[in-house]
This record gives C-alpha cells, structure tokens and sequence, in this order.
C-alpha cells in the first residue's frame, strides 16, 4: 500500500468541512487507493464540535483513513502536511461587506502562512476557499516565502461550476457538454465569468457556446450577474453560505491539480498572476489553466480578448490591487 499523504483541513468543524472530509476521505480526491493522515484544525472554543466530527469520520468507516488528528494548534495541524485545504475562517453573514471579511480574516491567514512556512513540506499544495479567498492566498504565500508561489491556489471552481450549469440548463444539455467556459479574477461579484472561447456539445455537434445560445443580450448581462452574484443568492436563502456546492468545487480543484485536467479541456484556478493578459502581476488572480499530471499547472496564453472582455477583467484586477493594500497595510499595522 501507499504511503498515507498527509492532507490537512482547516475549519474543520464548519459546514463545507462536514461535506468535504466525507469526500476526501472516501477517495473522491485522492483516489480510491490512496491511504490518508487527516489533521482538522479549528479554534479552540470548537474542539467539541470537531470531536463529533471525528466521531462521525471514523463512524463512515472509510477504508484509506489511517489517522485524524483534531486539533487548535497550527503547529501539529502543518507539521509535514503534503496538502492543505485553508477553508477556516469567518463567513459573510447576511448584512455584511466582502470588506468587512478582508480584516477579519487577513490575520488568520498571515499566522497560517508563517505556520505553513514552518511546519509543512516545501511540496504542500495550498488552496484557500476561506473568503476573501483570492487575497487570503496572497497572504499566505506572502508569510510563507519558502514555500513556491505556484503551490498557493484560491477557488474559484465554484463559479466555473456555477456558469457551466447555467449555460448547460439553458441549452438543456449534459453540464460536462459544456467546456472551457473561464472565471477571470476575484472570487467577488466583480469575476468575469467568459463564455466567448467555450463550446457545448449538442447532438453529436460541437458548437460555441454564443452560437447554441443565440441570445447575446443574455449572455453579456443576466448570465454574468447570476453567477457574479449566486453566492449572494444562496446567502439570503439559505442564511448560510454555499457548502454543499463550494465542497464539491474544492474536491475538483484539488483532484484535478493532483491528477491532471482532461487535457480537452481548461479549468478555472486563481494562482499568483505573472501579468498574463496585462492583469497585474503579485495578486492572486482566476485564470483559465491546464493542468498536466505531474501537479503542473499553466496559465492558457494568448487567447483573443475583445473591448468586452478587457473592461471587465481589469475591473476585477482593479479589486483585486485594492484588497491587497488594503490586508498589507491592516497587517502592518496590527503586528499581533
Ligand atoms: N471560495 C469559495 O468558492 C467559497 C464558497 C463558499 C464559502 N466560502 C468561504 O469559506 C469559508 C468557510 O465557510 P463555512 O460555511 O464552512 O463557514 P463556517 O462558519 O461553517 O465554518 C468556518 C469554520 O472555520 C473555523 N475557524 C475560524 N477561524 C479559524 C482559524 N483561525 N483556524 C481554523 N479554523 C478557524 C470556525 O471555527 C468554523 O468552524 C467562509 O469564509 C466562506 O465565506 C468560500
Ligand atoms: O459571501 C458571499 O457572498 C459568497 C459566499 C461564497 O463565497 C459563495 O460564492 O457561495
């Protein structure tokens, strides 16, 4: 048998943990021949809640999980951990501002990234879905330079999930018929989600997804804001945010970095901009990328871009430079 990977999830006792571990530990990530150390981090006031979780782990009685470690210290959490899933941290209640999330949540991941850089292996693969995800992961790589900026990822596989599923349900096809839609930028009502390079498969036929459409108009306005604000929609539902999808997307993200995308295909990953595009270089921006099987991923070059597309790119980059000063100057500023 393999050597266990050791995979760490933080937030461990939250509502996406609860989906999430179930589909790590079952295989869904990793594989189904993969065997697994768990290390759960949460704050302290939550260690009895992460117990019944633990509890509930063993009780699935999965086959590769060889070892749970529930704990509140970052230290036995990190220590030669191959992956982290960075999912704790205070979500958006109904009423609140994304930058009210900004400095509330930038200390937590400037202590998990001098953690990381401490305790875990210079190999760890690092994706952050606590909000404001994109900018959490640029703290986090920042407090961890020993630790390659291309091993720090955010999520942003919900949205690309989430705009796949609208353009699939209007054309009332099969949502892995449509392909290589992108999510650009922010995890934030300012993405770009940009269906002008993707295609749907409908009846054998592989056409782009504004021709099987055939309505601009929605594609350019109602499309866009659904998904720039779905998140939101589920908030004021629910009274929670999204878990069940944002787990599901995390499990893709890491399975696909881990074992390659289908190379027909590109997915969307938020990873340290190199100024592909002119968006600016130091913020952790969505791109669409390929994944090949070694844990590689690439940034896809040079596709057309038009005047449409461009404005809203450098909106959401716009954002993206703003939460960035904004958590470094806080951080400066509050040194504990
Ligand atoms: N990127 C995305 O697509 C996406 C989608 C949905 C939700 N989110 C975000 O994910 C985060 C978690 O959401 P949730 O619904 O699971 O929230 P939750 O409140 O149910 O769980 C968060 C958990 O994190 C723990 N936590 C807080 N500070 C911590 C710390 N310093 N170390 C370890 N754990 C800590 C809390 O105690 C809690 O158990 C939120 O920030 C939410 O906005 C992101
Ligand atoms: O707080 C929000 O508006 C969004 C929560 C979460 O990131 C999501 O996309 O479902």
């Amino acid at each position: 048998m393999a050597t266990p990977l050791k995979v760490c999830v933080t937030g461990a006792a939250g509502q996406i943990a609860y989906s999430l571990l179930y589909q790590i530990g079952h295989g869904d990530v990793f594989g189904k021949e993969q065997p697994l150390i768990l290390t759960l981090l949460d704050i302290t006031p939550m260690m009895n809640a992460l117990h019944g979780v633990v509890m509930e782990l063993h009780d699935c009685a999965m086959t590769l999980v060889k070892e749970i470690v529930p704990t509140d210290s970052e230290e036995e959490a990190f220590r030669d951990i191959d992956v982290a899933f960075l999912v704790g941290s205070m979500p958006r209640r109904e009423g609140m501002l994304r930058k009210d999330l900004l400095t509330a949540n930038a200390k937590i991941f400037r202590s998990q990234g001098l953690s990381l850089d401490k305790f875990a292996k210079k190999t760890v693969k690092v994706v952050v879905v606590g909000n404001p995800a994109n900018t959490n992961a640029m703290i986090c790589s920042h407090f961890a330079p020993s630790i390659p900026k291309e091993n720090f990822t955010a999520l942003t596989r919900l949205d690309h999930n989430r705009a796949k599923a609208q353009i699939a349900t209007r054309i009332g096809v099969r949502s892995d018929a449509v392909k290589n839609v992108v999510i650009w930028g922010n995890h934030s009502s300012t993405q770009f989600p940009d269906v002008s390079h993707a295609t749907v498969e409908v009846e054998g036929k592989t056409l782009p997804v504004y021709e099987a459409v055939k309505d601009d108009a929605w594609i350019e306005g109602d499309f866009i804001t659904t998904v720039q604000g779905r998140g939101a929609a589920v908030l004021k539902a629910r009274k929670l945010s999204s878990a069940m999808s944002a787990s599901k997307a995390v499990c893709d993200h890491v399975r696909d970095w881990w074992f390659g995308a289908p190379q027909d295909e590109w997915v969307s990953m938020a990873v340290m901009s190199d100024g592909s595009y002119g968006m600016p270089e130091g913020v952790v921006y969505s791109f669409p990328v390929r994944v090949s099987a070694d844990c590689k991923w690439a940034i896809v070059k040079d596709l057309p871009i038009s005047d449409f597309a461009r404005e809203k790119m450098e909106k959401t980059a716009k954002e993206l430079e703003e939460e960035k000063k904004t958590a470094l100057e806080f951080l400066a500023s509050n040194s504990s």
